[in-house]
């Protein structure tokens, strides 16, 4: 088991790159399965945990993966089965969405449900309607779940949330669906959007992904093509925020600024000074910021995954800031680890309430992948020594990270430590349900 230590205190400066967005790729090579002809060519594929499990999900699948630097290339000809093994969809959630992709092609699937995580429960009740809807015949038993469609047929489908999972699964099982599908309340994120240039790429026929009503003309075959996905809009959010914490100035390259609109805006009310081009944001940090308050919400509001960084970056400033997290149910276990190091933060329910003062360094545990990025810009901020333990969180969605901070000035090692801890359970153990239990959303 790998830990972070960092030496606090050390105002960064300088030029920091974001890499491909782990949530477009990861789809994006779930979609990859609706290949019958060619092969998918994949740019600028970063080496990240989440990606090696998707690529082993595809592989047991029978997808064929030549990897050339980070050019990946998939050839998805000859699928051999419609069952990823339950051990595989237990390392990552983000497994569930090969469903659409191989009920579209093959006409079934069958998955492990996966279960929650130390974020929330996660249901998948939205997916699954959405294939019912489609006309699939969806089966949970014990915890196993399988949908079955010779030919799905396109209908009008309203998610009770706009799920970014869901209308990614619906959106790729309805390319070859009979007929028109409409997803109403559909997720708008910029993922979404990319997901749907990949599959129009790969020869599928939709419009409207990136508003609330995205709407797909069935085709019968899809054909693999080269693509190159985005930016990481979360990875740049998190290095604007190194730079504000630590009272730094730098230029987040490759950040789109659109899709960062309420972190920028949220960054500006703060006080702090922030300019876009068209490579990139500057931002140089204030001297003197204010508190703000924050409230998650689905795109176009302020993302779930910089809720965590924002809590160590809010926790340092004078005053009082109210952070409400609206998305997911339990996303708060960082306030506990960011106490350890001096953060005065109390919970109320879905709410944190903050009050800014400085921190020091502490041994820390990341809970998950954001709030362990949440507690390492807390440890560039502290005064002192800070160890992170658990990275494997971090390492999930976070290429290279100590090596990248280090570039801007941050004093920060990864240390392998055999002693440390065992090896970690699979991150999200797939859940066997009780019968007659539902998988609703809980929230
Ligand atoms: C791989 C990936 O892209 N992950 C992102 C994706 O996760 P993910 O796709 O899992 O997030 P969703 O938008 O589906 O989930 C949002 C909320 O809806 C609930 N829900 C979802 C589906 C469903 O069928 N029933 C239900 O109740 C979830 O429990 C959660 O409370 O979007 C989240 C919200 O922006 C991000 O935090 C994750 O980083
Ligand atoms: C919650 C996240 O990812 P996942 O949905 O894969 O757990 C995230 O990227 O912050």
């Amino acid at each position: 088991m790998a830990l972070y230590r960092i030496e606090g205190g050390v105002p960064l400066t300088g030029t920091i790159r974001v890499g491909t967005a782990k949530n477009a790729v990861l789809p994006i090579l779930a979609a990859a399965l609706l290949a019958e002809e060619g092969t998918t060519e994949l740019e600028e594929i970063p080496n990240l945990r989440d990606v090696a499990t998707m690529e082993a999900v595809l592989e047991s699948l029978g997808v064929r993966i030549e990897r050339r630097g980070t050019t990946h290339r998939l050839d998805a000809r000859a699928i051999h089965s419609t069952e990823p093994p339950a051990e595989l969809v237990g390392l990552m959630r983000a497994s569930v969405l090969v469903m659409g992709p191989l009920l579209a092609r093959m006409g079934e699937v069958r998955i492990a449900l996966p279960g929650g995580c130390n974020i929330g429960s996660r249901p998948i009740d939205q997916h699954l309607k959405g294939f019912q809807a489609l006309g699939a015949e969806v089966q949970l038993e014990q915890g196993i779940v399988t949908a079955r469609a010779s030919r799905l047929l396109g209908t009008t489908i309203y998610f009770d949330f706009p799920s970014v999972g869901a209308t990614e699964n619906v959106l790729m099982a309805a390319t070859l669906a009979h007929g028109e599908t409409v997803i109403e309340n559909a997720a708008q994120e910029p993922e979404i959007v990319d997901l749907a240039n990949f599959l129009n790429a790969m020869g599928a026929r939709i419009r409207g992904a990136g508003t609330g009503t995205i709407r797909v003309e069935g085709v019968s075959r899809l054909s693999g093509t080269s693509y190159l996905p985005i930016p990481d809009r979360i990875e740049a959010g998190t290095y604007l925020v190194a730079f504000a914490l630590t009272g730094g100035e730098g230029y987040v390259e490759g950040a789109i600024a659109e899709h960062l609109v309420p972190v920028i805006a949220k960054l500006r009310e703060m006080g702090h000074y922030l300019e876009e081009d068209e490579d990139g944001i500057r931002i140089v940090a204030t001297r003197d910021p204010k508190p703000v308050d924050v409230k998650t919400q689905p795109y176009p509001g302020f993302p779930t995954d910089m809720q965590p960084q924002f809590l160590a970056l809010l926790a340092t400033v004078p005053g009082t800031s109210v952070v409400t997290e609206t998305v997911f149910e339990n996303r708060f276990l960082h306030a506990a680890e960011l106490a350890k190091m001096g953060a005065r933060i109390r919970i109320e329910g879905r709410t944190a309430v903050v009050e800014g003062t400085s921190l020091v360094g502490a041994r820390v545990r990341a809970t998950d992948l954001r709030a362990g990025a949440a507690l390492v810009l807390a440890g560039l901020a502290a005064r002192g020594t800070t160890e992170v333990l658990e990275i494997v969180h971090i390492e999930r969605g976070y290429e290279r990270l100590e090596e990248k901070l280090k570039g801007i000035g941050a004093k920060i090692e990864r240390i392998e430590d055999e002693d440390l801890t065992p090896e970690p359970p699979p991150l999200f153990l797939p859940r066997f349900l009780a019968p007659g239990e539902t998988v609703g959303r809980g929230t």
